[in-house]
C-alpha cells in the first residue's frame, strides 16, 4: 500500500492523556512520493529500503495489532527523520496491510487510529497520519480523534510543484516533547491557525508557514537565505519537523528553482483519500 509524504507548514501541539485525543491542529500537504508497505510470511523483522530496522511506530503497531509471523517491508522515496512524514506512512501503511489480514472488513478510521496511536507514543508526529488519510491540503481543526479536518479544494492542482531539499535529519521527539518549544509552537500556531482558515490558498499558506518557522525559531539560517533566494516562487519555506526546504511553484517558475537548488526532490500534490 503506498501511503504519501505530508509536509506540515504549521501547526500547534496538543497534549492529553488520551493519546486519541493528543495531536496537532495545523495545515499540511501530500506529495505524490512517499512510502509503500507490504507485509510478507516471517518473524515479526521490519526493513525499511532493504535495511532491518527498529522502526518504532511499525512496531507499536505490530505489538499492539498482536499479529505474529509477518515481516513488515518498507521502501520509501523520501528520507526518514526530514520532517516528510515518513513516519506517519510507515504508520499508516502497516495498520493498513495488517489490518488487511487480520478482518479485511476491517473500519479503515479503527486502522487510523492505531496508526496514530502508534506516532504518538513513539513521539514521531502528531497529525501526519491525519493528513495522509484525508490527503491534499488540509487544516486539521481540531487534535486526533474525532478527526476534524477541513479538505481545500485546490483549483488547478495540477499546475503546482512542490520542491524538496533536504539540508539534514531532525528527530521530531527532541521538539515535540520539549517544553520550550512546545511553548513558542503553541503561541505562533493557534495565531497562524486563526489567520488561515480566513484565506486558505496554497499560496497563503506558504507565507503563513514562512512566519511560523521565522517566529518560532524552528528555521535554520540556511533555509531562510534559500527562501529569500526563491522569493520569485509561489512560496518557500521549512518542511516541519525537519531540516528540509520545501517550494511550490508552477512551470513558469520550476527551472529558476532548480537553479537555486543542490539536489531537488521534485514533487506534485497528492490528493488521495484512505477513507
Ligand atoms: N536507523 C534507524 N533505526 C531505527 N530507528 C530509526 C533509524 N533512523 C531513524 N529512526 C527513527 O525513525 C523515526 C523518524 O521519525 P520522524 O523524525 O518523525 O521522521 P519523519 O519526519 O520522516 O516522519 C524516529 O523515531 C527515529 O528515531
Ligand atoms: C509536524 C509534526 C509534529 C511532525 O512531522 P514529521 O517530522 O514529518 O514526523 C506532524 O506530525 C504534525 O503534527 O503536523
Amino acid at each position: 500500500m503506498f501511503v504519501p509524504g505530508h509536509i506540515t507548514g504549521f501547526f500547534r501541539i496538543h497534549r492529553e492523556k488520551d493519546p486519541l485525543r493528543t495531536g496537532s491542529t495545523g495545515v499540511g500537504i501530500t506529495v505524490d512520493k512517499g512510502v509503500t508497505t507490504e507485509v510478507r510470511s516471517g518473524e515479526g523483522r521490519i526493513y525499511f529500503n532493504d535495511r532491518e530496522m527498529d522502526l518504532c511506530p511499525t512496531k507499536e503497531i505490530l505489538n499492539n495489532m498482536g499479529i505474529e509471523g509477518y515481516d513488515v517491508i518498507h521502501k520509501s522515496q523520501l528520507p526518514l527523520g526530514c520532517g516528510l512524514g515518513v513516519s506517519g506512512g510507515c504508520a499508516l501503511g502497516c495498520a493498513y496491510e495488517l489490518g488487511r489480514i487480520m478482518d479485511p472488513q476491517m473500519n479503515k478510521l479503527e486502522l487510523l487510529k492505531i496508526a496514530h496511536i502508534s506516532e504518538v507514543r513513539c513521539g514521531t508526529g502528531l497529525g501526519d497520519v491525519m493528513g495522509q488519510y484525508f490527503g491534499g491540503f488540509t487544516i486539521r481543526k481540531k487534535p486526533g480523534f474525532p478527526p476534524d479536518v477541513k479538505k481545500i479544494n485546490i483549483k488547478d492542482k495540477d499546475r503546482y510543484y512542490i520542491v524538496v531539499e533536504i539540508l539534514g535529519k531532525r528527530e521530531t521527539r527532541d521538539v515535540i516533547e520539549d517544553p520550550n518549544w512546545i511553548e513558542k509552537i503553541n503561541k505562533v500556531g493557534d495565531r497562524l491557525l486563526k489567520e488561515i482558515l480566513k484565506n486558505p490558498t496554497l499560496e497563503n499558506f506558504m507565507a503563513l508557514s514562512y512566519i511560523f518557522v521565522k517566529e518560532t525559531g524552528l528555521a535554520s539560517e540556511e533555509i531562510l537565505s534559500l527562501c529569500e533566494d526563491l522569493s520569485f516562487s509561489r512560496g518557500a519555506s521549512q518542511a516541519m519537523l525537519g531540516d528540509t526546504l520545501f517550494v511550490l511553484c508552477t512551470d513558469e517558475e520550476i527551472k529558476d528553482v532548480l537553479s537555486v537548488l543542490k539536489n531537488p526532490i521534485i514533487c506534485r500534490i497528492y490528493e488521495g483519500k484512505y477513507g
